[in-house]
């Protein structure tokens, strides 16, 4: 599982681990480490020449210090983003050999010589702005950001500089890093949806430090897999495996249905019942003759996927029957789609609770229309785009359930403000198409009839279907019913290593 810890806890720790050891000793450790991996990525790349952007603080002297360690064996270029550089750092570059290129820090452009070093080079090291940095780039280094080019492999040193370190704000200007080398623990900015996307492969650096409060953001790794799924044991039937309701697809979106009961399938659940009308009913049973129609006993139901909603109302005057028993119900609960709708108008008038185990998978605009019904105010997907984690949060709290927030990361929030928010990024963006939702609703209702609890049902689910679009056609377009097929192998594929 990575977890990344609040930069306030990170700094507490780093100002305990800063006493118990010599002067200069994190610094040094964080600079070889990072030395360390910009010599090996210079190497696969073949190029001897090296560029650093200093800015003014520690994340600075970092990067000048690894500049003095790399000296020996590249030609190590440094521009100065500030008026004064780290003291330390800076001395140990000059002492080493390292140029220092010197920028007007209230000009808006390079010096034409800078502009051409950056401009060609091949490796970057980004030390402007670390943990301290405020959220955006101005001035010259955003002029050095603007210069890098898209063709250089570009090493953010703890964070990408402009990027915000608590990865809430999503800022215009920033670094955009291939890779970033953190040290000690991740921090929020390496795995938040608004950040994540620019910071790269993150890369630790091991500095021995112990940050002794729980994480504030977890995400599940593919080694966790195999210690989280439900694996059956000798003696269970289909039955004590799970048995999973679906109330999904309608006569407008009939093939929904056949999706979300295929991955359901496909994700080892022990039996489907599904309800609904004609069609898709007839489709379901065409595609997976496995499935039950009807009511009966069952462990989970996950309902509204291809369920559209109207004034309340759907096509098939059932179907709000069932959503409302299954609402009422002690059956954990996946809510999608159209079911999402009513939940939000059923609470708000006071009718329904979450009492249940719930997961609540909307897209960014459901989730605006889900908070405006229970708010009363009019909150749009923009907003919900803008910073995914606090309405998540605040869906989360206001009905009671797990609220799992789709999107190119995935914000899985807990009701409960003390339990870290998991965020998963796992698929390719081939994956954003058509019935994709209604895979990961059968995935998630799959696992929660097998007794996983919403937070782990939702990641899992999250990082399966993400995988399973990667395997189902690698580097290329994926359709929904080949994520859906590939559940079955890519379960199999992580819980065999
Ligand atoms: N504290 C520690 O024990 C360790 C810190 N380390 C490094 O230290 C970094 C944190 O260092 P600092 O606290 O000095 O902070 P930074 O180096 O991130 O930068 C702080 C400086 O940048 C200026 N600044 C902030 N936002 C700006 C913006 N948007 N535009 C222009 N200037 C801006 C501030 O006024 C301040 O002078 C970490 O990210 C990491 O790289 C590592 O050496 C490991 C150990």
């Amino acid at each position: 599982m990575l977890q990344a810890y609040a930069v306030s806890d990170v700094r507490e720790a780093e100002a305990r681990l800063l006493e118990e050891t010599p002067d200069g000793e994190l610094m040094r450790r964080a600079s070889r480490g990072l030395a360390d991996v910009v010599a090996e990525r210079a190497r696969q790349r073949q190029v001897r020449r090296v560029v650093v952007l200093a800015g003014p603080g520690s994340n600075g002297g970092d990067a000048l210090h690894a500049g003095a360690v790399l000296a020996g064996e590249h030609d190590v270029e440094v521009v100065a983003l500030a008026p004064q550089l780290h003291a330390g750092g800076e001395e140990a570059a000059r002492s080493a050999g390292v140029t220092v290129h010197g920028t007007d820090p209230d000009g808006e452009e390079l010096p034409a010589a800078v502009r051409d070093l950056i401009d060609a080079a091949e490796v970057v090291v980004d030390g402007m702005l670390g943990i301290g940095g405020r959220p955006g780039l101005s001035g010259m280094m955003r002029a050095a950001a603007e210069t890098v080019p898209g063709t250089a492999y570009v090493i953010a040193v703890d964070l990408p500089s402009g990027a915000d370190p608590d990865g809430v704000a999503a800022p215009e200007h920033c670094v955009v890093a291939d890779e970033t080398v953190t040290f000690g623990v991740r921090k929020p900015v390496h795995l938040l949806p608004a950040t994540a996307p620019v910071v790269g492969e993150v890369t630790l650096v091991d500095i021995g430090l112990e940050v002794g409060v729980a994480p504030v953001v977890e995400r599940v790794e593919h080694a966790d897999v195999a210690g989280l799924w439900p694996v059956p044991a000798a003696g269970d039937d289909k039955y004590r495996r799970g048995v999973l309701g679906v109330i999904a697809g309608s006569e407008e979106f009939p093939g929904a249905a056949v999706l979300c009961t295929t991955s359901a399938l496909e994700a080892g659940v022990g039996m489907v019942r599904y309800l609904g009308p004609e069609r898709p009913e007839g489709l379901v049973l065409a595609a997976c003759p496995e499935v039950v129609p009807g009511r009966g006993r069952i462990q989970a139901m996950v309902m509204g996927s291809g369920v559209p909603v109207t004034d309340g109302e759907t096509s098939d005057r059932r179907q709000i029957q069932w959503f409302r028993q299954a609402l009422a119900s002690e059956v954990p609960l996946v809510v999608d789609a159209g079911a999402l709708q009513l939940l939000g108008h059923w609470q708000r008038t006071g009718h329904l609770r979450c009492e249940a185990p719930t997961l609540l998978t909307p897209h960014a605009g459901e989730l605006a229309s889900l908070l405006s019904e229970l708010r009363e105010e009019e909150v749009s997907r923009e907003d919900v785009e803008a910073d995914p984690v606090r309405h998540a949060r605040r869906a989360a709290r206001s009905t009671g359930a797990v609220v799992l927030l789709k999107g190119a990361v995935t914000v899985i929030a807990d009701p409960d403000p003390r339990v870290p928010v998991r965020t998963q990024a796992d698929g390719p963006h081939w994956l954003a198409t058509a019935g994709s939702g209604d895979v990961l609703a059968g995935l998630c209702g799959a696992l929660m009839a097998a007794g996983v609890e919403p937070r782990d049902a939702g990641a899992l689910a999250a990082l399966v279907h993400g995988f399973a679009a990667h395997r189902a056609n690698p580097g290329g377009p994926v359709r929904a019913l080949s994520v859906a097929r590939a559940v079955g192998p890519a379960v199999a594929a992580l819980l065999t290593g």
